[in-house]
């Protein structure tokens, strides 16, 4: 069975690797683009480092956007003074309408941004190499036929292995059915590169069914070996209570079994996650059209 793939990359790029990826780059453009809210604690560093790393030093990225997803606390001040251009989901909101979840977050990076190839990484990561950036777009740009990089990594924490959703939502589900994905260690990273002319033909799913929604898609579409993962190492970010993790949970399992074809059977469907004491959460499994059918496609690497 055709899966996707593993691309072997040297733990650390030397310069000699860095000048053939600007070489393969040649006049092709990339962006990378932070989701986020609430991240003033973390996305300073981050967005220094890709800065210097990888805008002043050796030109391989042309843009780095923050999406500043309603934060209420100093995100959009850190991110600017951090010299990153700043984005307010709001300013997307009164042409597009409004949305809400980190899938609505990332597809207003697409939509916002220009780059022949989008690198999105989580602005809570604090164990971020600015290698992540070059590992995750070699690939692609030294092989037409990748349209989607995921991260591989190692999760050094007492949660271990693969991330709670991933472990118990995510990969029984991919193994039930979408066995062509179970190859990836990572579904739900949230560092990953997509070339433009294929993320501007896929829809978004708003909530946290972003990633699955992205990858069952390409698959189908493109076959799962336009998919690829490569190994970032050791990554460390902020956990969640189960509590709120559980939400993720939902949203994750409703987008794959919707594709799987497997929609909510006959009767009232429901769109929340029931608690044991009655409450319930709405769902976020609302999605944003592609730009491809919008009408606002950019390029097409
Ligand atoms: O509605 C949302 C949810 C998340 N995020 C951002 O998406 C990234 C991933 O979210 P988070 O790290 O909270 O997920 P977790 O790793 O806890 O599952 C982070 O940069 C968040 O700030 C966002 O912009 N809007
Ligand atoms: O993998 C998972 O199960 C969740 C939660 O991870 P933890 O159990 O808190 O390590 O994390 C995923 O989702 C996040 C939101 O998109 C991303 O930030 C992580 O990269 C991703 O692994």
């Amino acid at each position: 069975m055709a899966g996707v793939r593993t691309f072997e990359v040297p733990d650390r790029l030397d310069d000699d690797e860095i000048a053939r990826l600007l070489e393969l780059k040649g006049d092709r453009t990339i962006s990378v683009c932070l989701p986020c809210r609430d991240e003033a604690a973390t996305v300073g560093p981050l967005i220094s480092v890709i800065r210097s790393e990888l805008i002043a030093k050796t030109g391989l990225v042309d843009e780095l956007i923050v999406l500043d997803d309603r934060s209420t606390d100093d995100t959009a001040r850190v991110a600017t003074h951090a010299g990153a251009r700043v984005v307010s989901i709001d300013d997307v909101h009164v042409s597009h309408g409004e949305g809400f979840g980190k899938g609505n977050a990332l597809w207003a990076t697409l939509l916002v941004s220009h780059g022949d190839f989008v690198v999105w990484c989580d602005g809570d990561v604090t164990s971020f190499e600015p290698d992540w950036v070059s590992k995750l777009l070699l690939p692609m740009l030294d092989d037409d036929s990748v349209g989607m990089v995921k991260a591989l990594y190692h999760r050094p924490t007492k949660y271990g292995g693969g991330g709670r959703t991933t472990e118990l939502v995510a990969r029984p589900l991919m193994s039930r059915y979408f066995p062509e994905l179970t190859g990836l260690a990572q579904p739900l990273s949230g560092e990953y590169a997509g070339r433009r002319s294929v993320l501007e033909s896929l829809s978004f799913v708003q909530g946290w069914g972003v990633e699955m929604g992205l990858l069952i898609d390409i698959a189908d579409r493109y076959g799962p070996e336009a998919i690829a993962q490569v190994d970032l190492g050791n990554r460390l970010h902020r956990h969640r209570s189960l509590q709120s993790l559980s939400v993720q949970a939902a949203e994750v399992m409703a987008t794959m079994l919707d594709r799987a074809g497997h929609p909510p059977g006959d009767g009232e469907v429901q769109q929340a996650l029931i608690r044991a004491d009655g409450t319930d959460v709405p769902l976020n499994l609302r999605s944003r059209p592609s730009l491809a059918s919008l009408g606002l496609s950019r390029t097409s690497a």
